[in-house]
């Protein structure tokens, strides 16, 4: 069975932000991720983590938050010098909080001026932080419209021409349904890659038990795949209370 991290910025999410992290150590997770960590100073967050005996397993690249704004900017044309900042930003963030993965978004953008801009930046950000890994993954274009790295195949030629080995994919069993419509072979197909995994249901995005993925074939193939990172849960609870939609874990 996988180890289960909490992804505190969908879970949790009906208490303040610090009270999600006892609330996710109190239903037995041992992990957290925090999409956009960036409303509190690091050290309240490391406080937080350390109080309840949660490690990080990741944090976002800034931008943005949920309330708009660009889904980053490594695929954009001439934005190199932005986006070298928010990865120093991040990356003063990590000093305090040690995530174990950085993921860095693409943005809105389209065609090989954008795949070759995103290259060079995943490899100036390997470069500039050899000690952090970072992750890419896939977003839906029913989810994200216009966001550029929306496909798993993508992302595969994407790693091979960063070809660096601190920058890895994030699999997410939600996206991977929506896109390619079947999580499990999305899993099977590119998990030689996958340094981090997230999982929610499609279509909805709830809890694990709501839709078509069989998530009881998918942690199985997890295990025979010799996967050993943080599975993390990413998703909307489906009801008011996080701790009444986490039955999948206790299965
Ligand atoms: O939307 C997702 O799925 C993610 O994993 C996020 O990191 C994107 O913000
Ligand atoms: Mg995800």
């Amino acid at each position: 069975m996988p180890k289960f991290a909490a992804n505190i910025s969908l879970l949790f999410a009906e208490l303040p932000y610090l009270d999600r992290f006892q609330a996710a150590a109190d239903a037995g997770f041992q992990a957290v991720e925090i999409l956009f960590p960036y409303e509190l100073a690091a050290k309240e967050t490391r406080r937080a983590l350390l109080a309840n005996g949660l490690e990080l397993v990741l944090i976002n690249a800034p931008p943005p938050n949920y309330t708009g704004g660009a889904p980053g900017y490594a695929a954009i044309p001439g934005g190199a010098s932005r986006f070298q900042s928010d990865i120093r930003r991040v990356l003063r963030y990590a000093q305090v909080l040690r995530p174990g993965f950085i993921h860095i978004m693409s943005g809105y953008a389209a065609g090989t001026d954008a795949l070759d801009c995103f290259v060079q930046n995943l490899q100036w950000a390997a470069d500039f932080a050899p000690q952090q890994t970072f992750t890419i993954e896939p977003l839906n274009p029913m989810s994200q419209p216009g966001y550029f790295l929306n496909d798993y195949n993508l992302a595969t030629e994407v790693l091979g021409r960063v070809d660096r080995p601190n920058v890895g994919l994030q699999y997410d069993s939600f996206h991977a349904h929506m896109i390619h419509g079947d999580a499990l072979a999305v899993w099977e197909r590119f998990h030689p890659s996958v340094v981090h995994a997230q999982i929610g249901a499609a279509p909805e995005r709830s809890e694990p038990g709501r839709g078509p993925t069989d998530f009881a074939q998918l942690f199985a193939a997890m295990d025979d795949a010799g996967y050993s990172g943080w599975v993390s849960a990413e998703y909307a609870p489906s009801t008011a209370r996080t701790d009444a939609t986490l039955a999948w874990m206790r299965r």
